[in-house]
């Protein structure tokens, strides 16, 4: 029963108010117990016609558990029925899936990007042979395991091997070898097959194109980076181990030719691979000191490039990876039904994407700077700009000092800060300076900080190009933030409407009156819900029904405030309405075709059943 209650509630979150339209208001977050209303209940039916078809085919198994619906030819009728209606309606294909590269407009008609369902739903694809992975899933988990200890097995038994069991028999050396083989097999399926079929989330939707999975997997230019500076790196250090041997070596007879190096670099290899305990002929004492180094150096390097890869698993993301495993713990106690938890943690990771990147940001710009940070919570806004810059080298001066009486330590501060020079003073200043700066452009950029990201985001609205500043930080303080999760509903055809929107991040789809149809797809700095606020007659309700395509943050400035604004500027205002005039004839013109192309069907149906008959 809960289960059922909590699936009907799909796609539903809580409300903001206006329409019954789904919308956070505030800062983004979750809200799982928001009641449904009729309206939403219907929406989710509506837009989610498949997977209530796929949800009922679960339940029916719960409540008769009998084995002839489980049989082979009815589960496929049933998967191939899904299949056909996720066919059939292209706005419902389109809003089931993300095929963000491809133009949303251009999927109009019948043809359907392929995909997923959104809350990360394992897709139906009876097509495919091997579909997309969910890296969530159990069966990736199970993968990676597999992974790991093949990783080990190469880690740990291969030194093992080279250091106390080089004298096999040929029998066990074959076993060995299997083993080598097999693990090396892992590694390749890994890299070809299953990696490139890892779904990634897009816009807080999980993307399940192969193509696009492959893409992702291919092109993400950290991983190319990261792989060919450390294969950049281990060549080079082979070839200065080749080098190193040769200048060692007491054995003069050697040519000195490109035979000599490939054998020189094959030593230097060998004694890379097993980290310096394969010993190289000849044997001088020498030469085995500097192989033994050069391996310890290497071996050095190699930890600290993969401390370096853990260490952008940061603390903050562990910190987040609990709080999100706390939460799943808790949904679980609760029996919140899979697919909601697999909303929930979607959510997260669209909020951690977010905001990992002003992180990373805003890192890169403190270290460009040479700027410390303290690893202490500032205890007042004063002290932490002083601390910031000079704090660091007061600290150094009075480091391991002892002092019988604060008073003394303070003398010995005043002292050091006395001794500051004028040039010191004036770079750290400077300092503080482009770091503000900095910083405050990396939040208008990431929309971290409050007044400066909304201005940004205005400044890209059309609409208030003309807008003198004043204006725009007057209309600034009237913006609400809203948020809106994957296919939740912004402004409902029909409704009266009492807000505008302005696009901050995401993607919204102006729907077409049945819902097939995506007539416009609005993105950043992009304007909607204007019409009806305009009191333009015939166009006092909404004239479209408006969707989040995945999450969407926007902005909503009331009916009262546009008016506020819009009689102030003039232009802003003939603009708007310019651009409703326009949308409102595009909306007639395109209505009149679309009767005109019903009447047609009609008399062509009439017609053909006349022949019928006549035929008859
Ligand atoms: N054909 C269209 N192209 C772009 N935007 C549209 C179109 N039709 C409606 N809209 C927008 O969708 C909004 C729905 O609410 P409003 O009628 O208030 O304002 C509408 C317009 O901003």
């Amino acid at each position: 029963m809960m289960e059922e209650e909590w699936a009907d509630r799909r796609g539903t979150v809580s409300m903001e108010g206006e329409c019954g339209g789904g919308g956070i208001s505030g800062p983004p977050e979750l809200s799982l117990t928001g009641r449904s209303t009729t309206t939403e209940a219907v929406t989710s039916r509506l837009y989610y016609p498949p997977f209530q078809l796929e949800r009922r085919m679960s339940r029916t198994r719960a409540r008769a558990p009998c084995r002839a619906f489980l049989r082979p030819p009815n589960v496929m009728k049933l998967v191939a029925a899904v299949d056909h209606y996720r066919r059939r309606g292209s706005a419902v294909a389109y809003f089931s899936s993300v095929n963000s590269k491809t133009n949303p407009e251009k999927h109009g008609g019948t043809d359907i990007p392929k995909g997923g369902t959104p809350g990360g739903e394992a897709p139906v694809r009876p097509s495919s042979l091997l579909p997309a992975i969910n890296p969530q899933g159990t069966g990736y988990i199970a993968w990676l395991v597999v992974v790991t200890l093949c990783y080990y097995y190469n880690a740990c038994c291969i030194p093992l091997r080279e250091c106390f069991l080089r004298q096999q028999e040929a029998d066990t050396w074959k076993y060995w070898m299997a083993a080598d083989y097999f693990s090396d097999l892992i590694y390749l399926i890994d890299l070809v097959f299953v990696k490139p079929r890892l779904m990634f989330l897009e816009e807080g939707l999980w993307v399940t194109d192969i193509s696009l999975t492959s893409t992702n997997y291919w092109t993400k230019a950290q991983y190319k980076l990261r792989i060919g500076r450390s294969v950049f790196y281990i060549f080079f250090f082979i070839h200065l181990n080749a080098c190193a041997f040769r200048k060692t070596d007491a054995v003069e007879k050697v040519n000195h030719n490109i035979t000599t190096y490939l054998f020189y670099t094959y030593h230097a290899s060998r004694t890379f691979v097993t980290a310096g305990l394969y010993r190289p002929r000849p044997t001088f004492t020498f030469t085995i000191a500097v192989s033994c180094l050069s391996s310890l150096l290497i071996f050095a390097f190699l930890i600290g490039q993969i401390y370096e890869i853990f260490e952008t698993a940061s603390r903050a993301q562990i910190e987040h990876r609990d709080r999100v495993d706390r939460c799943v713990q808790y949904l679980k106690k609760l029996n919140v039904p899979k697919p909601e938890i697999c909303r929930v943690t979607d959510w997260f990771a669209y909020i951690w994407k977010q905001q990992h990147c002003f992180a990373e940001q805003k890192n890169k710009i403190l270290k460009e700077k040479n700027i410390e940070l303290m690893s202490k919570p500032e205890y007042s806004p004063d002290m932490a700009t002083c601390d910031f810059f000079l704090f660091a080298k007061i600290k150094n001066l009075l480091r391991g000092q002892r002092f019988s009486s604060p008073e003394e330590a303070a003398e010995e501060y005043e002292k050091h800060v006395s001794e500051v020079t004028r040039e010191e003073w004036h770079k750290c200043f400077r300092n503080r300076r482009i770091a503000n700066t900095e910083l405050s452009a990396v939040q208008h950029e990431t929309g971290r900080g409050h007044g400066s990201a909304h201005m940004s985001t205005l400044s890209k609205v059309e609409v208030f190009h003309g807008c003198s500043q004043a204006l725009l930080r007057e209309l600034v303080l009237q913006l609400r933030p809203v948020s809106f999760l994957p296919g939740d509903v912004v402004v409902r055809r029909g409704d009266v409407g009492h807000h505008m929107y302005i696009v901050k991040s995401g993607v919204c789809c102006v729907m077409s009156p049945d819902e097939r149809e995506v007539l416009a797809t609005l993105r950043e700095g992009s304007v909607f819900g204007e019409v009806s606020l305009l009191g333009i007659e015939g166009a006092r309700r909404r004239t479209a029904t408006v969707r989040s395509r995945g999450y969407s943050s926007l902005f909503a400035l009331s009916k009262a405030n546009l008016d506020r604004t819009l009689l102030y500027d003039r232009e802003a205002a003939l603009v708007l309405r310019r651009r409703a005039d326009q949308i409102m004839r595009e909306n007639a013109t395109r209505q009149a075709r679309n009767r005109l192309k019903n009447l047609e069907n009609q008399k062509k149906l009439r017609r053909s059943q006349k022949k019928n008959l006549k035929e008859f």
